[in-house]
C-alpha cells in the first residue's frame, strides 16, 4: 500500500481518488464478512491512516452510565494510540472538541491544534506528535438523529490534498459506523432474547426437575417429593398440609400418578366449594327419589373415583356429620347412597388436603378426633414458596413458557428481572407467582421484561394498565390472588352480620372464596 508522502518529499501524488475508493471497498468487503464490528472498526480507522493519511483515528462512544449520572464518552475503537492513550481518551459532555461534537452534534474541524484553546491534547500529547502544523477533524456518529459519538483523526495540514475531501470520506465512514453499532446492538438484543428462550427450554427439559409436573429442586421441595414416592405404592391415606397455593393439588395428582393407580380415575373435590346441603349427594350419590328432584339415581365422587384416587381439597371444610360417613367409608370400603339402603362396595385411596391446622380444629370441636388419627397416618408438608426460594426462578420460566403457549406471545424474563422475582416475598405462594407472570405476559409492552418493567405487576404496584386483558380462550391457568389482609376485620364482621352469619353469601359479597373468606376471618381472630 502506498503511504501518503510526506510534506515537501518529491514523490509523484497519489491517486486520492482510487485510494478512497479502496478504502470504502475494505471496509464493505470486511462488513460483509465478519459480525464483530470491533474488527471492522479498526480495520477502518488502519486505512484511513495508510490510505488517506488520517492517522491516529479513533471512534469515541457515550459511556453506560447510571440514570441521573453526568454523561461520559471514551475511546473504544483506535489506530495508532497506545493503551496508556486510549486510557486517557474520557470526555465530559461539551468537554473539549471531542465532547462539544457529542454535545452539539455538529462536526468540527481544528486546522491548527497548536492556536485552538479548546483542543485537549488529552489522549495524544502534542509532543507525540510530529512537529508541523497539526489539524484534527471530529465528526458527530448518529444513531436516530442523535450523537452517541464521535468519529476523530490528526492530519498534517499542508498537504496536497485538501482538507474538504477528507471531510466528504469522514462524513460517510461515520454513517457507516453508526449503522454497524445500530446492527451491533440489534444483534446483542436478540441474542439476549435468544438466550432467555434457551434457558426456557433447557428448564422444560430438566426431567428431573419436572417430575409429575412438578417444578423445582430445592431441598424442602425434593424432601416433600422423597416422602410422597415412598408412600405412593401403598393405599394409606395421605394428608397433604401447606399453605394456599403450594401445590396441594398438583402434589395429590403426583401421588396418584406414582401409583399403581395412575390409569384409574383421579376425582377432585374442593370441600370449600360444595354448599352443606348438597356434601352427602356430592361425595356419596344417592338413589333415586332420594329427594325432592331426583328423578334418577346417580354415583357420587366417592363411586366415580372407584380403584382410583379421591382428592379431598380444604377438607377442614367438611361437616362434622359427613365426617362421620367419611370415616366408615375409610375403615369399611363401603358406603351408602343418600336415600338408598344397600352397603357399595368402593376400593378408593383418599389424599386429603388442608391449609387449616386440623389439631386445633379437632381440639375447638370442629374436627372429629378419629377422622383425624386416619388421616395423619402419612402428613406431608409442602414448602411455601418463600422456604424454597431457590426454585422460583425455574417456576417463573415455566410460567413463561406455559402463559406464551396459552396467548401464543413470545415474552421473556431478562435476568435482572429473575432475580427480582427471586427476592419477593410471594405471601400468596406458587399461584401468586403463576398469576404475576400471567399477567406480564399479556401485559408486557415489549418481548423481553427487565427487573425495572417488571415492578408494575408486582403485588402492591397499581394496576398494570387500564386496559383489561384478552379474555383467555380457556378458564385462566390460575386462580386469583387476593393478599389475606385485603378485608379488615369491620369489613369482615359487617359482612357476616349482613348476612346472618352465613359464611358463603357473606364471602360472596366481598368477592372472596368461602375459603378465603374463613381464613381471613381466622387470621383477623374472628373464629
Ligand atoms: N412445584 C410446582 N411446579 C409447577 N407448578 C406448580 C408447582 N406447585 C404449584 N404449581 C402451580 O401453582 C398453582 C397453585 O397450585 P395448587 O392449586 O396445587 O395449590 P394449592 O396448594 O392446592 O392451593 P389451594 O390450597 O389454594 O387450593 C397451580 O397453577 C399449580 O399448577
Amino acid at each position: 500500500m502506498t503511504a501518503p508522502p510526506a510534506p515537501g518529499h518529491p514523490r509523484a501524488q497519489p491517486d486520492w481518488h482510487a485510494q478512497e475508493l479502496l478504502l470504502m471497498r475494505e471496509v464493505m468487503r470486511l462488513i460483509g464478512s465478519s459480525l464483530a464490528p470491533g474488527l471492522v472498526l479498526r480495520e477502518m480507522l488502519h486505512l484511513m491512516s495508510e490510505l488517506l493519511g488520517l492517522n491516529r483515528g479513533r471512534i469515541v462512544l457515550v459511556d453506560d452510565t447510571a440514570a441521573g449520572a453526568p454523561r461520559t464518552a471514551s475511546i473504544q475503537h483506535a489506530y495508532g494510540l497506545t493503551q496508556a492513550e486510549v486510557q486517557r481518551g474520557r470526555y465530559a459532555w461539551g468537554e473539549g472538541i471531542t465532547g462539544r461534537v457529542l454535545a452539539t452534534g455538529q462536526p468540527a474541524i481544528v486546522q491548527d491544534i497548536d492556536a485552538e484553546p479548546l483542543f485537549l491534547a488529552r489522549a495524544v500529547e502534542r509532543s507525540q506528535l510530529p512537529p508541523e502544523t497539526v489539524a484534527f477533524i471530529a465528526l458527530p456518529i448518529e444513531l436516530h438523529h442523535a450523537p452517541i459519538g464521535v468519529l476523530a483523526c490528526h492530519r498534517i495540514r499542508s498537504r496536497q490534498r485538501h482538507l474538504n475531501d477528507d471531510l466528504a470520506v469522514l462524513r460517510v465512514l461515520a454513517t457507516l459506523v453508526g449503522q454497524l453499532l445500530q446492527l451491533e446492538a440489534l444483534v446483542a438484543d436478540q441474542t439476549r432474547q435468544l438466550e432467555a428462550r434457551n434457558a426456557v427450554l433447557a428448564n422444560a427439559l430438566n426431567t428431573k426437575s419436572a417430575r409429575y409436573g412438578l417444578i423445582g429442586n430445592s431441598p424442602p421441595l425434593l424432601q416433600a417429593l422423597g416422602e410422597l414416592e415412598r408412600v405412593s405404592q401403598t393405599q394409606a391415606t395421605v394428608l397433604l398440609l401447606g399453605e394456599s397455593g403450594t401445590g396441594k393439588e398438583l402434589f395429590a395428582r403426583a401421588v396418584h400418578l406414582a401409583s399403581g393407580r395412575r390409569d384409574r380415575p383421579f376425582i377432585k373435590v374442593n370441600c370449600s366449594a360444595i354448599p352443606d346441603a348438597l356434601f352427602e349427594s356430592e361425595l356419596f350419590g344417592y338413589e333415586r327419589g332420594a329427594f325432592t328432584g331426583a328423578s334418577t339415581a346417580r354415583a357420587g365422587w366417592f363411586e366415580q373415583a372407584d380403584s382410583g384416587t379421591i382428592f379431598l381439597d380444604e377438607i377442614g371444610e367438611l361437616p362434622l356429620a359427613l365426617q362421620s360417613k367419611l370415616l366408615r367409608t375409610l375403615q369399611e370400603g363401603t358406603l351408602v347412597r343418600l336415600g338408598g339402603q344397600r352397603e357399595l362396595k368402593v376400593n378408593v385411596r383418599l389424599v386429603a388436603a388442608t391449609n387449616r391446622d386440623l389439631a386445633h380444629e379437632v381440639e375447638a370441636g370442629n374436627f372429629r378426633q378419629d377422622l383425624y388419627y386416619r388421616l395423619n397416618v402419612i402428613p406431608i408438608r409442602l414448602p411455601s414458596l418463600a422456604e424454597r426460594r431457590e426454585d422460583v426462578r425455574a417456576l417463573a420460566l415455566h410460567f413463561v413458557s406455559r402463559a406464551n403457549q396459552a396467548h401464543q406471545s413470545n415474552v421473556n424474563l431478562a435476568p435482572d428481572a429473575l432475580a427480582r422475582l427471586e427476592a419477593q416475598p410471594w405471601p400468596g405462594n406458587i399461584r401468586e407467582l403463576g398469576n404475576v407472570i400471567e399477567r406480564l405476559v399479556l401485559l408486557a409492552e415489549g418481548t423481553l421484561v427487565t427487573g425495572g418493567e417488571l415492578d408494575r405487576f408486582l403485588p402492591g404496584a397499581a394496576a398494570p394498565a387500564t386496559v383489561a386483558p384478552p379474555a383467555p380462550a380457556e378458564p385462566p391457568l390460575v386462580r386469583d390472588y387476593t393478599p389475606a389482609h385485603s378485608h379488615s376485620a369491620q369489613a369482615l364482621q359487617a359482612a357476616l352480620a349482613e348476612h346472618h352469619g352465613n359464611q358463603s353469601r357473606a364471602a360472596q359479597s366481598l368477592g372472596l372464596t368461602l375459603r378465603q373468606f374463613s381464613y381471613r376471618l381466622r387470621k383477623a381472630g374472628l373464629r
